[in-house]
């Protein structure tokens, strides 16, 4: 059996990066996103936008040019040129059967800042059409992605992609969340974040944070994108105490980051529907919430 943590909203204030007075962008941390398709170029922009209402030093979007053109359209401050990353973010938007390059230009990226930094260990957060690129879930080495060595690695699959990658239906994944969740984290060697109306977070060691259940006026298309982004933001401003502390602290994160995407959610929402951009919005005010 496993202990399960319940994760609240004191827990998840705890985990925000407050800059101070000696802070500048870089020191904040740097969040490399390679999301977006030409199929699904609007992943791209959520991702994005997510990230940087969170609350990083920088997004440095790599993804795909007809996404980067809606991206920079939308957040002129995103930086498309190449450089150092304190994390990734991949795979939203990106198809998992897409274009015949997307492999090959997922994999060049994750080198691209290896001349000045080591990618080794830059932590990944890994969506969608990239999730089936972790290369342990394939028979390959742990903390690699696209044949590329890659710091430690936390996915953000729903029950449909994890049970995808199981191999087992959707039904038995609904079923027992926590055990699917626990095989594909063990498969993977990956911290991950199994979405849902109640998410989970489990380490491949077995550890388990649950978090509150979520409005589900957030069934809604594109709102993973935007957890994905607020992750990876996350990510990018705890880099050094994931280097120091490893899978837990990466599993206290994704936890976090579902607390302010559900808590988003309801300030979006007021108790009715909403669009994914009122949700996007809603993020910097929640987090200022949960600082305070
Ligand atoms: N605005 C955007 O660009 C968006 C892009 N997205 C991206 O789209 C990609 C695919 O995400 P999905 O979660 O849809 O992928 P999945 O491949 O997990 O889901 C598709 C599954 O849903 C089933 N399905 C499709 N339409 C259905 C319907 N009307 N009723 C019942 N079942 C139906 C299909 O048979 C298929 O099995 C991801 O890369 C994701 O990041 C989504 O996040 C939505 C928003
Ligand atoms: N019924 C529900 N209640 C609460 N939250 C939900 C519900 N269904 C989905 N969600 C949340 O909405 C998001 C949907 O993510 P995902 O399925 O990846 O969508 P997309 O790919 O369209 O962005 C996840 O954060 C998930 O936890």
């Amino acid at each position: 059996m496993y202990d399960i943590v319940d994760w609240t909203a004191r827990d998840a204030g705890a985990l925000i990066a407050e800059p101070d007075e000696h802070d500048d962008k870089y020191s904040r941390g740097v969040l490399g996103i390679v999301t977006g398709s030409s199929r699904y170029p609007g992943a791209a922009v959520l991702g994005v936008s997510a990230a940087l209402a969170a609350g990083v030093g920088m997004v440095r979007f790599r993804g795909a040019s007809e996404a980067a053109s809606l991206v920079l359209a939308h957040c002129p401050e995103a930086v498309t040129a190449p450089g150092r990353v304190q994390a990734w973010l991949a795979g939203s938007g990106i198809p998992v059967h897409g274009e015949a390059d997307a492999e090959g230009s997922l994999a060049a990226t994750l080198l691209e800042s290896r001349a000045e930094d080591d990618t080794a260990t830059v932590p990944v957060v890994v969506d969608a059409g990239a999730l089936s690129r972790i290369d342990a879930v394939n028979g390959g080495p742990r903390n690699s992605l696209a044949g590329v060595p890659v710091g430690p690695i936390v996915m953000t699959p729903h029950h449909g992609e994890l049970a995808a990658l199981l191999g087992v239906n959707r039904a038995s994944v609904a079923a027992d969340p926590v055990s699917s969740a626990i095989r594909a984290a063990e498969r993977a060697s990956a911290v991950v974040l199994l979405k849902g109306s109640r998410s989970v977070v489990v380490t491949p060691a077995g550890a388990v944070i649950r978090c509150p259940t979520a409005t589900p006026w957030l069934a809604t298309a594109g709102t993973g994108d935007v957890l994905a982004g607020i992750l990876g933001a996350l990510v990018a401003t705890h880099a050094a105490d994931i280097a120091a502390t490893g899978e837990w602290k990466l599993a206290e994160l994704a936890a976090a980051a579902v607390i302010i995407h559900s808590r988003s959610g309801e300030r979006a929402s007021q108790g009715g529907p909403f669009t994914v951009r009122q949700l996007v919005s809603a993020i910097s005010p929640t987090v200022a919430e949960l600082l305070a």
